[in-house]
């Protein structure tokens, strides 16, 4: 039976990650990179698809876990009636570790914290997602295992034995001792790397962390269990990033079902534009510029080319092609099928990523995140595209399968690509069409009201003619469309609270009256309910946002950890875990009720934005630019 979602842990290293279940067993690892095949893949089948468990050998009394502060290093505590032993798992980094993303390294130390405990390993390495079973040769360090261009070097003291295609060991920790395994990943025609004292390790990557965490700039007075859940989102979402291109996935797991037992079951270890923008968002604000300005230079890479060819998603590299597979051998994440990886939405036409994406290189400009002529001529080319595109329809920001339509969001965010190209010029002095561009958003702005505003029931509406209402809309104070006080605002987010608000929780539209060409329900979306407590904010609506803003930091895990979306009626969390989404929905939204100028009113261009003055950040900039 699959564990709840929220029984996994993450721990990473910029390139990849591994989920670690509450019970020992590291369920799914994708090496090198977050986007290769799983090596293990049990979190959506069975221990037979994969899996590596460190766990006590008998009965467990009782389990703890924690982070150590300011790191993604996973610390379980298990208690036996014997004694305890704690296992703490690690993907190391810094000091020069992999600067490809060619390798990748998982540590686990088992520590004996009391008396006597008999511990178990069980490993089952099985590449290409739960299939291939590598071929196995001992080692007096401990064992190599190929497969393919796949490689795994499986480092320990404890000594190994095989069984019915698997690795076994039966070994005791007693208090104060150590025992360490290091499972090393390397393409197989490589050498493999060298093992480092694992302690050293250890204090290397915690280093790295600590130093990385404390840099974060939140507003006081913070309570603290704000700011411990703001750094914790923080580091998850940094840890989804891949340091080699800057690029961010919006999730690390794929076909971690939106319904248990459903179809909905999506691959989110690609670069959306639109969710790494607003990543960016929850970044900058913070005071972390660096990954403002690596993943501008990924983005600059990745749309480079004939314009009219720009994705609104591509790989952690750049790349393009992303096609979209079913794995049959895989039975599911609690039976639910198909499991997917590759991304069809690849392919899709959704029209608010002009928005975003004007609003994000906006964003970089107001921060101070270098002078860039490359990124002013890509804005210019893309308003020339919009000038016509913006009228046509599309699959809109739920990346909907049953057609394309006249979503409102979408339409809503071609007038934010205009708006930020006009403000551009007003601001920064630099140049373009500004009074073509002027006539669009005004244009714009008339046909989203004439069209995608139901006058009868004061409220935008999901798409042009439709009666549905849509979560997405609650932006529209945010990102500057309506004014907060407009009546029109108000009865959007009215209309929403009445209809899409679900036990306290926000769906992002209801299944049975918007057709997205998909069977099945939904949980409630997470980043569309701190989207209703930002709106409360620019409401004045204080009392409602925190309490909305208190409900949802009750649904994270014991670990800080948030799915994409949740059930509550039976509590569960569900969709792709750790979600970067719902991770920058909570950061944003602390900053909103933290400073009255937060990221809710900065995006409408009404707020000051922390500045870079790093220095790294500038001459990467400029040399992009030189290119
Ligand atoms: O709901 C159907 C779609 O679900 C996924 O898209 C969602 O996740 C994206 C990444 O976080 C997000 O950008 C998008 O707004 C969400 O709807 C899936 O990736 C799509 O293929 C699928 O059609």
């Amino acid at each position: 039976m699959s564990k709840a979602i929220e029984d996994y842990g993450f721990i990473g290293n910029l390139r990849s990650c591994a989920l670690v279940g509450r019970d020992g067993s590291i369920d799914w690892l994708c090496l090198p990179r977050f986007d290769s095949d799983a090596c293990f893949a049990a979190l959506l089948g069975t221990g037979e698809h994969g899996r590596w468990l460190l766990a006590p050998a008998g009965e467990v009394r009782a389990t703890s876990r924690r982070y150590l502060p300011g790191t993604p290093i996973l610390e379980t505590t298990f208690e036996t009636a014997e004694g305890k032993a704690s296992v703490t798992d690690f993907m190391p980094l810094g000091g020069g570790v992999d600067p490809d993303g060619r390798t990748g390294e998982v540590v686990r130390l088992v520590k004996g914290l009391e008396g006597r405990v008999e511990m178990t390993l069980e490993l089952v390495l099985r590449f290409g997602y739960g299939r291939t079973v590598p071929w196995v040769r001992r080692r007096d360090y401990g064992l190599r295992a190929v497969a393919g261009p796949d490689a795994v070097e499986f480092v320990t003291p404890v000594r190994l034995r095989g069984e019915d295609m698997k690795t076994r060991a039966d070994f005791a920790v007693e208090t104060g001792e150590s025992v360490p395994f290091t499972l090393s990943y390397h393409p197989s025609i490589d050498e493999p790397r060298f093992v480092d004292d694992r302690e050293v390790l250890l204090q290397r990557t915690a280093g790295w962390w600590r130093e990385w965490s404390e840099r974060c700039t939140l507003p006081d007075p913070a309570p603290e269990p704000w700011r411990e859940a703001v750094r914790r989102s923080l580091i998850t979402l940094k840890a989804m990033s891949f340091e080699p291109t800057g690029g961010l996935v919006a999730a690390p797991t794929a076909s971690l079902p939106e319904q248990l037992g459903g179809s909905r079951n999506w691959d989110y270890r690609y670069c959306w534009i639109r969710d790494a923008t607003v990543t960016l968002y929850a970044l900058v604000n913070s005071g972390y510029f660096e990954e403002a300005g690596a993943f501008r230079n990924w983005l600059l890479r990745a749309a480079a080319g004939d314009p009219g060819q720009m994705q609104i998603m591509y790989g952690l590299g750049g790349e393009r092609r992303l096609t979209e597979v079913e794995l049959p051998w895989l039975p599911g994440y609690a039976g639910s099928r198909p499991v997917r990886i590759g991304n069809g939405a690849h392919g899709q036409r959704q029209l608010d990523v002009f928005g975003e994406l004007m609003d994000a290189l906006h964003l970089a400009r107001r921060s101070h995140l270098g002078p860039y002529k490359a990124a002013w001529r890509l804005q210019g080319v893309l308003l020339d595209q919009l000038g016509e595109l913006w009228r046509e329809p599309d699959e809109g920001i739920w990346e909907v399968r049953g057609g394309r339509r006249h979503f409102t969001y979408s339409k809503m965010m071609c007038w934010v690509a205009f708006d930020r190209g006009i403000k551009a010029v007003e601001s920064f002095g630099l140049e373009g069409p500004v009074e073509d561009w002027k006539r669009s958003r005004d244009e714009i702005r008339a046909d989203i009201l004439a069209r995608g505003y139901d006058a009868e029931r004061n409220t935008l509406v999901q798409s042009y003619g439709s009666k549905a209402l849509d979560a997405s809309l609650l932006l529209a104070a945010e990102v500057g469309f309506l004014a907060a006080d407009d009546r029109r605002y108000r009865g959007t987010v009215e209309a929403i609270e009445r209809e899409l608000l679900h036990e306290g929780f926000v769906r992002r539209y209801r299944t049975d009256e918007a057709e997205d060409g998909l069977s099945g329900e939904e949980g409630t979306f997470l980043v569309c309910s701190f989207w209703l407590a930002d709106a409360y904010v620019l409401l004045g609506r204080l009392d409602d946002a925190i309490a909305l803003f208190d409900r949802l930091l009750a649904v994270r895990n014991d670990l800080g950890l948030l799915a994409e979306e949740y059930d509550p009626k039976a509590g569960r969390q569900l969709g792709n875990f750790p979600q970067a989404f719902s991770h920058v929905g909570l950061v944003n939204t602390a900053h909103n009720l933290l400073r009255a100028r937060g990221p809710a009113r900065q995006r409408a261009n009404h707020g000051a934005l922390p500045q870079s003055s790093d220095a790294s950040v500038q001459t990467e900039a400029t040399e992009v630019e030189q290119d």
